[in-house]
């Protein structure tokens, strides 16, 4: 057994989630006991400056180097203080703060980058930290994302049932788990759905002028009526119709976007609930398409992970859509639904120093099983 802390930071830019694991076994037996989870909002200064970059804003280079500065600091401070009253970890498992993400073309790589260097990580802690975990996929020709497809595997898959595990963060990720027998492990499916809060949250932002920063329990797009006509439009966009392997981001679903659409509700004449109801709609109903166009059969449940699984309108939404398939959280198996990222690569950490692959190809379209991440070790004293 070893103690990991698991820190990871999304695309919705709240703060940093760190999770105290205790993890035992190898590769794909493995069972967590978590100890210890915070969320460590970001300051408010650092969040705004992150925000800017991911909605493309030029920055120099050596702003660029403050910024990975701060957020390392940032993120050695929440490993610290996430430890403070419990026995000390011995590994850390960073994802960092992503900045940019593009997926690969035909002839070209993905890229993706997350500040936040582990190596001053290791610095400031004392404590071996393994990141930047998306590259040696890339390098193997995948999309670096989603990761969590094979962790999902390990601690959520079921001798019997079928299920998809949906993380609805700023981005929305499914894990397609097969019931766990016979080739299982190649059947797994695993992409980018497509939106999750982060245009809600961009919404909210601009129509109470700055005033809320997300849909507290979804009730202001609860209290509107959706205008199915605008969901029906915005689902022919391209990205819901191609085939995974897939991933996306803020680049595609960010502020551009969200001009878009609201460029498209103007002859709609709706209220800002009106369009918070038809933008959450966009969320649930493109998971659904999702699910519709690609899964080889719908799963027996889906398991919600991710702070969207708190917006209740949409939850409820999402089980209207699905109908007879029951839509829960993975709280209800045994996983906190809130710190599944930050506990995922604590495991990525763990499977790393162990020699375990992290990626599953047939999520992520890389061409081999990898190892993941870069191990930096503190220096001695
Ligand atoms: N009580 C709530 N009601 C409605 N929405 C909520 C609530 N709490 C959190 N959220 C939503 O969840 C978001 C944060 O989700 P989460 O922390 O899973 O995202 P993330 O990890 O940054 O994203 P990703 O999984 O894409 O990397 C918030 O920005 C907000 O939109
Ligand atoms: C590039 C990047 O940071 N992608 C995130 C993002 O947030 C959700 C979705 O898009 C997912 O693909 C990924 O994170 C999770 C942890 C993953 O890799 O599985």
């Amino acid at each position: 057994m070893i103690r990991v802390i698991g820190l990871m930071s999304g695309t919705s830019v709240d703060g940093i989630d760190a999770a105290l694991v205790e993890i035992y076994g190898q590769d794909l037996d493995i069972q967590i006991e978590l100890i210890a989870a915070k969320t460590y909002p970001y300051p408010d200064e650092l969040r705004e400056k992150i925000l800017s970059v991911c909605a493309n804003e030029a920055i120099s280079m050596q702003e660029l180097a403050q910024l990975d500065d701060a957020i390392a600091f940032a993120f050695a401070s929440s490993a610290l203080n996430i430890q403070a009253s419990h026995e000390p970890a011995t590994l850390i498992g960073s994802h960092g703060q992503t900045v940019y993400h593009r997926p690969p073309t035909l002839n070209t790589l993905a890229y993706s980058l997350q500040l936040g260097r582990g190596a001053l990580i290791a610095q400031l802690t004392n404590l071996t930290t393994i990141s930047n975990f998306r590259a040696a996929d890339i390098a193997a020709g995948g999309q670096g994302a989603p990761l969590v497809p094979r962790i999902d595997a390990a601690l959520l898959s079921h001798p019997e049932e079928s299920r998809c595990i949906q993380n609805i963060g700023g981005i929305g990720n499914v894990t397609y788990l097969p019931a766990r027998r016979d080739n299982w492990l190649e059947k797994i499916r695993g992409w980018d759905t497509g939106p999750g809060n982060s245009l809600l949250d961009l919404a909210v932002h601009q129509l109470s002028n700055g005033a809320k920063t997300y849909d507290e329990n979804g009730d202001w797009a609860a209290s509107g009526n959706i205008c199915q006509t605008l969901v029906k439009q915005w689902l022919q966009h391209q990205y819901f119709h191609t085939p995974p392997p897939k991933s996306t981001g803020r680049e595609l679903f960010g502020v551009d976007y969200l001009q878009q659409c609201f460029q498209d509700a103007e002859k709609h004449q709706l209220t800002p609930a009106d369009f918070l109801a038809t933008l959450t709609e966009l969320t649930a109903a493109s998971i659904v398409e999702n699910y519709r166009l690609f899964l080889p059969q719908m799963p027996q449940r889906v398991l919600l992970c991710g702070g969207g699984t708190r917006n209740l309108y949409l939850k409820r939404r999402l089980q209207i859509l699905l109908d007879k398939v029951p839509v829960t959280t993975t709280d209800e198996v045994g996983l906190n639904a809130d710190f599944k990222e930050a506990i995922a690569f604590a495991v990525l950490a763990y499977w790393r120093q162990m020699g375990n692959p992290g990626n599953l190809p047939s999520a992520t379209g890389a061409s081999q099983e990898v190892q993941l991440g870069e191990i930096h070790q503190p220096s001695a004293e």
